[in-house]
């Protein structure tokens, strides 16, 4: 902590490095075209480090990420977060032990969320990879993953997640049209996560145009 700064500059620099090694690898999978997508860390029990809106997310340097508070307000800058920013600080708000929030646009994510908008939830059942889920020990169980509907009204769709939390504990959610948002305890849980659901879906879609799917 500085006199100047209400958070510390040398965690912002960490958190960034994070960010920006890791989204660029997701980038190059093509899961955050057109400058899409978001990624978030927890600095510390009130700070965020979040992606600025609109940037390149494959080409983030230290300057594209900044600080906002848990209520999403910037800190200490000019900058604009991400437009989805009230989707990060609301889990953090929430639940002190998540640590790392990340939204991605991919191919496979976009589409399940089209198909299984009506239903609601895409189930994924059977796999051994759902064991990467935190708290998962065996291929034996269900995970129904929410699709919400899209808008660009954040403070509404915000309050759709906020009834599926009180539902219980989840990894992440589906936009229709849009993507998906997983987190974790630290930022390799939330990409153990994205990645583990991004290959489910890409599983469930590939069952479906074998028609052997049950969903
Ligand atoms: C470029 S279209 C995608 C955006 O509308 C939005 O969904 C998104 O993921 C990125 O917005 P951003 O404000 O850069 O965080
Ligand atoms: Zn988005």
């Amino acid at each position: 902590m500085t006199a100047s700064l209400p958070y510390d500059p040398q965690r912002l620099a960490r958190c960034a490095d994070e960010i920006i090694v890791n989204v660029r690898e997701l980038a190059e999978r093509g899961w955050t075209p057109a400058t899409s997508s978001n990624f978030s860390c927890r600095m510390d029990a009130t700070n965020v480090a979040i992606t600025v809106s609109g940037r390149d997310k494959g080409r983030l340097v230290a300057a594209d990420i900044m600080v906002v508070d848990v209520g999403g307000n910037p800190v200490a800058t000019t900058q604009k977060s991400s437009a989805e920013t009230l989707l990060h600080t609301q889990l953090y708000k929430r639940f002190p032990e998540i640590g790392c929030v990340l939204h991605t646009h991919s191919v496979n994510q976009t589409v399940a969320s089209r198909l299984y908008a009506a239903k609601g939830a895409i189930r994924l059942e059977g796999y051994e990879l759902l064991k990467a889920f935190a708290g998962n020990t065996t291929h034996d169980t269900l995970l129904d993953l929410p699709v919400l509907p899209n808008t660009q009204d954040m403070p509404e769709l915000a309050s759709k997640v906020e009834a599926l939390l009180d539902g219980g504990p989840m990894w992440g959610y589906l936009i229709e049209g849009h993507g998906l948002y997983a987190w974790g305890r630290d930022m390799a849980e939330a990409r153990r996560h994205l990645e583990a659901f991004e290959f489910l879906l890409a599983c469930e879609l590939e069952m479906r145009r074998l028609g052997a799917s049950s969903n």
